[in-house]
This record gives structure tokens, sequence and C-alpha cells, in this order.
């Protein structure tokens, strides 16, 4: 009989989270930075009750109905942070803890006084390399080429290697799940842009410093 209970209770988002506790079992940690509206990581946790997966989005109407959504379909190994990744991963992950991080569609920031606004640059990089575990999986969707690009070019400078050789696309893999974006573009069958990286053994190559945690403000958790 299944005992694990549902990952509820108060969470600290000013701290290290012991995610095992959270979730009252040892597995497979997954995080998806910039979940929108929710249908990759409902539908992942739904595909996989083997892993764990804590979905974090900004914007906090989209991060309470996903959390609801979850709840309502009894989903006990998904749990939702109503916050800025770039704050938050470095106070609540280890480093080395993360088995996969998921980014999908993250927005392109077209105008160049909104560069500084997108996800993946080279001090997030170094961040994202540090949280996940030797061995351990990025995996990047986007529908803009350019960016695709941009940002394969920045994980490998930090020292990510792409699984299908450098600069290389991701073959598409029907068996992975969709996010809710990603669904539109392949009904219209409009191209999207994946890449997969390697975290490595070695430490990043960049020495820029990464992010540092910063004060959390008054984010709540929303479940
Ligand atoms: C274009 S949407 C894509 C949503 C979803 N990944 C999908 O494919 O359907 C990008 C999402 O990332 C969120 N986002 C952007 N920057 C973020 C950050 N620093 N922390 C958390 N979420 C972020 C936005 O609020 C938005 O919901």
């Amino acid at each position: 009989m299944e005992t694990r209970r549902a990952p509820s209770g108060p969470i600290d988002y000013a701290g290290r989270v012991d995610w095992r506790q959270i979730f009252g079992r040892q597995a497979p940690l997954e995080v998806e930075i910039g979940s929108g509206m929710g249908g990759f990581a409902l539908g992942q946790a739904e595909a996989h009750p083997e892993i764990d997966l804590v979905a974090i989005e900004v914007r906090k109407k989209l991060a309470r109905e996903t959390a609801e959504k979850a709840r309502s379909r009894g989903l006990r190994n998904l749990y939702v942070l109503d916050t800025d990744a770039k704050v938050i991963l470095p106070r609540m992950f280890a480093p080395r803890s993360i088995d996969v991080i998921h980014i999908q569609f993250p927005d392109p920031w077209w105008k160049a006084k909104h560069h500084d606004r997108r996800l993946v640059e080279d001090r997030f990089g170094i961040l994202l390399y540090s949280l996940l575990r030797p061995g351990g999986l990025l995996e990047v969707r986007t529908d803009v080429e350019g960016r695709g690009v941009e940002m394969d070019e920045a994980l490998e400078a930090v020292g990510f290697v792409n699984r299908f050789g450098a600069g290389q696309l991701a073959p598409y893999d029907p068996t992975e799940v969709p996010s809710s974006r990603e669904r539109g573009y392949l009904e219209r069958n409009e191209p999207i842009y994946r890449y997969k990286f390697t975290r490595t053994e070695g430490p990043p190559h960049h020495a820029a410093a990464p992010l540092a945690p910063t004060t959390v403000g008054t984010a709540q958790r929303r479940r």
C-alpha cells in the first residue's frame, strides 16, 4: 500500500529544502523552470510516477492553477513554486542535487534593452551546471531558432556537453511530454528547436560567479 504522503506542509522559500522530506521518499529529482500553464509539469508527473518534479513559475496565478490541478488529479510527485527561478534555485536546491532540468520555450525577450531578463545566459548556465548532478540532463526547447543557437553556445561554453554533438539539435521524441505551448506548435506543424546537454564531472568552465542567493521578498507558498 502507498504510504507516501502528498507533497504538502509549509515550505521555507528562504532556505535549503530537503526535497526527500517534502515528497516523502528518495526519487530522481527533476525541475521545470517557467512551467507556464503547467501542461508539461502535470503531464510529466502523471507519466512518470517514479520521479519527483518541482515546477517553478514566476506568474503566481499560473503557478496556483497548476498546483490546484495537481491536487485535483491526486499527483503526489509534483510541487509548484510561485516565484523567480533565478532567485530561488541557489537558495532551495543543493549543488549536484538535481537529476534533470527542463526549460521549455523561455521568453525570448527580443529587445536589446530586455536582454537582461533572458533566462538562459552565462551566469544562469553556471548555476544550472552547479545544481545538476554529474551526468544529469538539461533539456531546452524553443520555437526561436536564433535563441536556440545562442543558448546552445552559452551552455556549451559553461561546460555542458551537447548530447548530439556541438551545436546540434536533439531529434523529436514523440514519447516525451509536450508543454502547453508546444502542443500548439505540434498541431500547426511549426518548428521546435530541441537541445539536450549533459553536465560533466568537472567544474564549470567560466570563472564568473554564479547568481548569488538574494532576498526573496514576499513570495508565499500557494498550495
Ligand atoms: C513562453 S512561457 C512558456 C511556458 C511553458 N514552459 C510552456 O512551454 O508552455 C515562459 C514562462 O516562463 C516563465 N518565466 C520566465 N522567467 C522566469 C523565471 N525567472 N522564473 C520562473 N518562471 C519564469 C514565464 O512567466 C512564462 O510563464
